[in-house]
């Protein structure tokens, strides 16, 4: 193996908490510094980048975490700045939550527990009052109840398959769904071929897809009217899937029963019948270390070696790291763009070992391995050959 060099230093920032497995993984020529105003990459959780200025060092960012509605994903792509998310890495600690709050909702626990405080100061009556009111609260058991999972990813399939395991019925929705995934559910989960179906025939719906153009607002006034009168909704993706102006009436004619969400807001929290969390759902020892510890590493692995994994804008890419000297190029994915990068490259006489180009979209990605011991005295101006090409996004020269 290796041993790679960094030949300068590399900045990394943070913009939320991030654990410590994680900013360990940089060590040597890494500097961590919240406050630079030019990092080399940027660590973050759900912090809001959208009107943040970039500083022109920076070449990649990584979300610990699964949603990237909180990053500008397109100006990066446009910029040559990688994304990466850490797929699945805090699935267990949602659907642990989902699970939850699925069966403390049904059972009417969280009235029960805020009620049962307000006995505070009733002495040796506790006990009797306790039994007298206890019948506010009783519940409905979650086995036999249809949950539908709209959104069978990391998340949406861990909580079908244990959900079936608590003698649930579990009807599930997802056009898209990997086949990675499609593997990992339990056959015995129904599939809604519209969400429609899903909607009409769910007892429980937790929803578990990304916020995009076509998810926003999914949750409204149309939807409800097809769902059971009294159907819980789990909301552990984002708020925004949910129109809140129809959540208000769906709760109060009943329509909705309860609405659980991770994502409570002011209009929210004076609704009737909802459940607030403190978006808790990744908040998990576990969790947060398993994302912090797979975004440092991608993130780590980029800068040293131009690999590419997990990345939501720029294609995956890989080629085994030799510590010879690699050409690294965003570019638009147009024709013969690998050819004038290796037309460059012979102009300066050197020689190809390697090479990979993945597309993704309107753009791609090409590294090349050089055979010939490169003259570091070079590298400037073979950087702004290639950077003159029309259609290069950036070079970099690792
Ligand atoms: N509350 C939290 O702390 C927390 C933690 C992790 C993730 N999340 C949210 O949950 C979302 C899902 O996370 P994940 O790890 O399961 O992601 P994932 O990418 O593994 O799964 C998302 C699934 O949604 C499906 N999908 C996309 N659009 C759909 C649509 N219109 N209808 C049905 N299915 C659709 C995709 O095919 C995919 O299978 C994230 O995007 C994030 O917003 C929240
Ligand atoms: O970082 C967190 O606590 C929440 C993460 C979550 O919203 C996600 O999309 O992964």
């Amino acid at each position: 193996m290796n041993t790679i060099m960094l030949e300068k230093m590399n900045t990394i920032k943070t913009l939320n908490v991030i654990s410590e497995g994680g900013l360990n993984v940089f060590k040597n020529n890494y500097k961590l510094d919240d406050d630079h105003e030019n990092p080399d990459a940027i660590l973050l959780r759900s912090f809001n980048m959208h009107s943040m200025e970039f500083g022109n060092k920076l070449k990649a960012i990584a979300r610990a975490g699964a949603g990237v509605n909180n990053i500008p994903v397109d100006k990066c792509t446009d910029e040559g700045i990688v994304v990466f998310n850490t797929p699945g890495a805090n699935a267990n600690a949602v659907k642990e939550l989902v699970l939850t709050t699925l069966m403390a909702s049904s059972r009417n626990l969280f009235d029960g527990v805020a009620w049962t405080k307000t006995l505070t100061g009733e002495s040796d009556q506790v006990s009797k009052l306790v039994e007298a009111g206890k019948k506010q609260f009783v519940g409905k058991e979650i086995r036999g109840k249809t949950l539908g999972v709209i959104g069978l990813g990391a998340i949406g399939a861990l909580v079908a398959n244990d959900a079936l395991d608590l003698g649930m019925e579990v009807i599930g929705f997802d056009p898209f769904i990997s086949v990675d995934t499609a593997w990992n559910l339990s056959s015995h989960v129904q599939r809604a071929m519209t969400i429609e179906e899903l909607f009409a025939n769910s007892d429980f719906i937790t929803v578990h897809v990304p916020f995009t153009d076509t998810t926003g607002g999914m949750f409204n006034q149309a939807t409800f009217s097809l769902m059971k009168p009294g159907v819980h909704i789990l909301n552990f993706s984002r708020g925004e899937l949910v129109n809140e102006k129809d959540m208000g009436p769906a709760l109060e004619s009943g329509i909705v029963g309860k609405y659980i969400t991770d994502f409570p807001n002011e209009n929210v929290l004076k609704m009737d019948n909802v459940i607030p969390i403190p978006h808790l759902g990744a908040s998990t020892k576990e969790s947060e270390e398993n994302c912090a510890m797979m975004a440092a590493r991608q993130v780590k692995d980029f800068l040293e070696t131009g690999n590419i994994k997990n990345s939501v804008n720029y294609p995956n890419a890989s080629l085994p790291y030799t510590g010879k000297r690699r050409v690294a190029a965003f570019h638009k994915n147009v024709p013969n763009m690998v050819g004038q990068i290796t037309t460059a490259l012979s102009s300066f006489n050197l020689n190809i070992a390697d090479m990979v180009n993945r597309s993704r979209e309107g753009y791609a990605y090409t590294m090349v391995d050089i055979e010939n011991d490169v003259n570091g005295d070079i590298i400037p101006s073979l950087e702004e050959k290639i950077n003159q090409i029309e259609g290069i996004v950036t070079t970099r020269i690792i």
